[in-house]
């Protein structure tokens, strides 16, 4: 199974910084492993940037990724059908590997017909690229169960490729893969504390926040569950729910993903954008406490006697 966690780009912002992108790359590859990229997700503010801003992104990715990078998902979803037409469009011309899509989330479709009409005419910009629906109902309100979405999905876009499913029901997403075991659909799960539950189910990849700095140690869950080294795969889980159960319980989000994204990687990810608030500095050493005493800021220096570590 081929299951490499991808990671989310954080555009340095305010004004994004697109000179760092190219260490960003190299950070992932050779620090985390990590060589899938989802571009302009949640965790990189993708429904905060202009469009232009969502096309240069897309385009620094695809450049800076260009032999180093297996495969880079450019999330094109828009309130706008056109923005995101344009958006699918361009990411074909500069090359990406996929266009993927949330359901549109101010004026929202009501059912699953008025869902996939929306996402057959995105998909229709790009005829040539992978398409991919990314579920995340907590985020966007609309809560058309995937397993429906899926069903029928790739008589009516025929370049359906997978599911991101970014949702903590494992129902829902178990029925989807039971229901389309016939079909080479990716199950890109996204719940990252819940990843092997996940993968117990079917999931064939990863998409999540905290892939850019746990990418290391996810990997070392992937390949543990791949030989299955079941024992080892759940105290790989348990060590990362560790974590973030912990952060979880200080407040976490996009804005604290970057805080700590910055401290591991030593790239500056910058401050989120209005109306996210930039994470706190008691939040900042509270996390670099906990990675700390995990071991996860010293993979290859493990301390002895640490107890509590994970590595
Ligand atoms: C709501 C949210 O941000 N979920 C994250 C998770 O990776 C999440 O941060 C993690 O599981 C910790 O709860 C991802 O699913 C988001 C994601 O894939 C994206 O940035 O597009």
């Amino acid at each position: 199974m081929d299951c490499l966690g991808s990671s989310l780009l954080h555009p340095p912002f305010r004004e994004i910084n697109f000179s760092v992108i190219g260490q960003y790359v190299d950070y992932l590859v050779e620090e985390q492993g990590v060589k899938n990229i989802f571009v302009n997700g949640t965790t990189g503010e993708g429904l905060s940037l202009s469009i232009s801003e969502r096309r240069r992104v897309a385009e620094e990715w695809v450049t800076k990724g260009r032999n180093k990078l297996d495969q880079i998902v450019i999330h094109v979803g828009a309130l706008s059908l056109k923005e995101s037409q344009e958006l699918a469009q361009h990411a074909a011309e500069i090359g990406a590997d996929g266009i993927a899509v949330i359901a549109p989330f101010f004026l929202k479709p009501w059912n699953k017909d008025v869902l996939i009409n929306f996402l057959k005419e995105v998909a229709a910009a790009a005829p040539a690229l992978p398409f991919y629906y990314y579920h995340i109902p907590a985020l966007t309100g609309v809560k058309i169960r995937a397993e429906e979405v899926l069903g029928g999905i790739q008589e009516k876009i025929p370049t359906f490729q997978g599911l991101k499913f970014s949702d903590t029901d494992l129902l829902d997403f178990g029925q989807c893969v039971d229901q389309n075991r016939q079909r080479q659909f990716a199950f890109l799960f996204g719940v990252d504390e819940q990843l092997l539950s996940a993968l117990v189910m079917g999931a064939t990849g990863a998409v999540g926040s905290t892939y850019n700095y746990l990418g290391k140690k996810t990997n070392q869950m992937l390949e543990a569950f791949e030989r299955k080294d079941f024992s080892s795969a759940l105290n790989h889980q348990f060590c990362i729910q560790r974590f973030i159960n912990f952060v979880v319980k200080l407040g976490f989000g996009v804005s604290q993903t970057k805080a700590i994204m910055t401290l591991v990687s030593g790239i500056p990810m910058g401050p989120p954008r209005l109306p996210l608030q930039k994470a706190s500095r008691e939040f900042t050493d509270n996390a670099e406490a906990k990675l700390r005493s995990l071991d996860f800021l010293s993979f290859n220096d493990l301390k002895d006697g640490n107890l509590g570590a994970c590595s």
